[in-house]
């Protein structure tokens, strides 16, 4: 019979693995939380059309892989990590054209007992996340994007709308003293040069998520779109490691309370904060 579908593409992996590793030093214990997802290109389409999983790596094996290349590794990066993770993959499997690993860590602080950091205590951080993207075709250089999501931030000033488009629809007040929050995702990409010369890629990613703070803090902001745009020069400002960056920034709008309800005034003292509807506020960021 002639096949009446044909397969345009596909990958298959296993997501969501979770790995706690605890590094011994004499001194003091440290921690790190990984979740990672392994995904596979390659020569796949007669497990799709025939049932042949003669070329198929089990997913399963692929959790296992993850846990065994942590044990072996001696990576202090989850780059360096997934680098070793992908290089793993596709040195022991020719059918696999393409492997591409994403890890994202929880913040685990150091527990403060008595004013002192804790060696081997740990207290869960914020929600934030940081966040990698190792992807590596056989024979080719690996590409390598990192980040950061669900870092959640406020200004309380130099914060504004105004100017945008009135319509009979306008229900927005205009104002020059707003609060400004959001839960960003900054992803940026390293360039082939500098990952060829090698990287400190945690030391880069202190120092980025530091730049575009700093800049979010102190920023006059006529809005969300032209403070992302000036995180995302300090960024690219700060490195020249990174040849672009894609910034995502919700408006997690705070609402001034109407108080003249009860005979009060509002100046810019009481807000009902929402999280949905928001705003969503991306761009992609390069060097002019
Ligand atoms: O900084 C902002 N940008 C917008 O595009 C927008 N739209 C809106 O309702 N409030 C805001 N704030």
């Amino acid at each position: 019979m002639a096949a009446t579908a044909r397969l345009i593409s596909d990958r298959y992996g296993k997501s969501r693995v979770r790995l706690m590793r605890v590094t011994r030093h004499d001194s003091h214990h440290d921690v790190d939380e990984w979740n990672v997802q392994i995904l596979l290109s390659g020569d796949f389409e007669t497990a799709h059309t025939l049932g042949d999983n003669s070329k198929i790596l089990p997913t399963d094996t692929m959790k296992n892989t993850v846990y065994y290349v942590a044990r072996k590794s001696t990576a202090t990066s989850m780059e360096d990590y997934a680098k070793e993770l992908v290089d793993f993959l596709l040195s022991r499997n020719p059918q696999v054209s393409a492997a591409e690993c994403v890890v994202e860590s929880s913040l685990w602080k150091r527990l403060t007992v008595a004013g002192k950091p804790h060696p081997t205590a740990f207290m869960r951080g914020s929600d934030e996340r940081q966040i990698t993207t190792v992807a590596r075709k056989q024979g080719e250089a690996f590409s390598i994007s990192s980040g950061l999501d669900d870092l959640t931030v406020m200004k309380t000033s130099k914060s504004g709308f105004v100017g945008y488009i009135k319509d009979e629809l306008t229900t927005l007040p205009p104002t020059t003293d707003r609060l400004f929050a959001t839960a960003m995702r900054a992803m940026w990409t390293y360039t082939p040069k500098a990952l060829a010369a090698g990287i400190d890629f945690n030391k880069v990613r202190t120092h980025l998520r530091e730049a575009m703070l700093a800049t979010f803090a102190d920023h006059d902001s006529l809005s969300v779109q032209q403070t992302l745009f000036a995180m995302g020069e300090a960024a690219l400002a700060h490195t020249n490691v990174i040849s672009e960056i894609t910034l995502r920034m919700p408006n997690k709008h705070q609402l001034p309370v109407d108080m003249t309800r009860f005979g009060l005034d509002n100046p810019n003292h009481i807000f009902v904060p929402t999280d949905e509807p928001h705003g969503t506020i991306e761009a992609t960021i390069t060097r002019a």
